[in-house]
């Protein structure tokens, strides 16, 4: 085929190159998650958390004046501090959030393919960073997936991340001449097999190392302010709780709701998890252990904030064990959960993926006229 002959990009959108008349009609499973630096070095910091910080779902704040403070400040001191960091969570095979998410993808497509077949296409992308969105949007485009369920790996919904996470697609899709049909997963908090996942991580944890006087259940934090405008993070944050506890048989004093990672200097959702402990402690609480359902994989903000650095406030501070309950990563229960929440939507899309055959006479017309149109420039 001469080159003509295949639908190329033009200056406003990008070609779907792929296509033949009469193909199957596929469909493509992305999970995604935050991103992380390529690299615990300061160069690859400061790339990525421009990129991140600089999205104004994240950082609601006025642009001109963000502009400001992330230029002239905070990137010119963050990408140390964040490298130093990083470096200690950074493994053989790169980030953990990183290869958490690859060993969730390669799971979910083993169990995904095994029910609904191998015709199925599962990846992952990173909504900063790499892989990026686009690229495996691309990749999906080509391997012919015309319908696609977007899972970004966020169970509570926020603005900062789920809602950014379908701007980014939304912004891609923008790029390209053939979208596919869309289904967006914006959360998945009160879904009782992910419920079940939380609950059977802490019963394992438990097994291992018997209980504590009391169990954190800790969510990354927001601005206060994104609460009181609407966002329902907060109470998403609240029922994936009450819910993990109902589970567990556990009483109203048993566990507590907290949030971490505070960034600034503005009130975010209180109680914080830091203070928590510190007070905690104080009160005489001798044992805590600390779970973070909001978090589908381990990263920098569990496993250092929460393995390291709250350890040291909780036992500075008079507590006596302090356990860190890994997150749900690839566990079977939680791919189970995953495999289970997509299956409910790729139920909408049930087909054998066959569609009417082209006639001769529409693939000839096809040709044609995909000739004798001039190469846009
Ligand atoms: C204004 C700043 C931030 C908001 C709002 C925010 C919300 C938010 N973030 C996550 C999940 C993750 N965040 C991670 C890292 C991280 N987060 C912020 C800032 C905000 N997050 C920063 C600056 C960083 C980078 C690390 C650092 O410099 O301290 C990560 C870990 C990524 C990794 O590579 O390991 C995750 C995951 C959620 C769920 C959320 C709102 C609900
Ligand atoms: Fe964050
Ligand atoms: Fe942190």
């Amino acid at each position: 085929m001469s080159r003509r002959e295949h639908p190329v990009d033009t200056p406003q959108y990008k070609a779907q190159t792929s296509f033949e008349h009469g193909q199957r009609r596929r469909t493509g499973v992305l999970i995604t998650n935050l991103g992380t630096p390529d690299q615990p070095e300061k160069k690859a910091l400061r790339r990525y958390l421009k990129e991140f910080l600089s999205d104004p779902r994240v950082v609601e704040v006025p642009r001109l004046l963000w502009w400001c403070i992330l230029n002239l400040v905070i990137l010119n001191i963050r990408p140390a501090r964040s490298a130093k960091a990083y470096k200690t969570v950074w493994t053989d095979r790169g980030s953990p959030l990183l290869f958490h998410t690859e060993d969730q993808c390669k799971a979910l497509e083993r169990q995904l393919q095994a029910d609904f077949g191998e015709d199925l296409v599962v990846d992952f992308a990173m909504r900063y960073g790499n892989p990026s969105i686009t690229s495996k949007l691309t990749r999906m485009q080509e391997a012919g997936v015309e319908q696609l369920i977007v899972l970004p790996l966020y169970p509570q919904y926020c603005a900062a991340t789920s809602g950014s996470t379908f701007d980014a697609i939304a912004a891609d899709f923008t790029r390209r001449r053939w979208l596919p049909a869309l289904q967006f997963i914006n959360c998945y908090h009160d879904f009782d097999p992910f419920i079940a996942a939380c609950a059977s991580q802490i019963q394992a944890y438990w097994a291992e190392h018997g209980r504590s006087d009391k169990l954190l259940l800790s969510y990354h934090g927001i601005p206060a302010r994104y609460l009181s405008a609407g966002d329902p993070y907060h109470c998403h944050c609240h029922k994936t709780s009450r819910l993990i506890a109902q589970k567990l048989g556990l009483a109203e004093g048993e566990y507590l709701t907290t949030f971490q990672s505070r960034f600034g200097r503005e009130p975010w959702l209180k109680p914080y998890t830091d203070m928590t402990l510190k007070s905690l402690a104080a009160e005489g609480v001798a044992s805590v252990q600390v779970f973070c359902p909001g978090f589908a994989a381990d990263c920098l903000e569990t496993i250092e904030e929460i393995g390291e650095e709250n350890r040291h406030y909780f036992i500075e501070a008079g507590g006596k064990a302090y356990g860190f309950i890994p997150c749900l990563n690839a566990e079977p229960a939680h791919v189970e959960a995953l495999s289970q929440l997509v299956g409910k939507y790729l139920a909408a899309w049930q087909t054998d993926g066959a569609r009417p055959q082209a006639s001769d006479a529409e693939r000839k017309l096809q040709r044609s006229l995909a000739q004798s149109l001039p190469d846009p420039q």
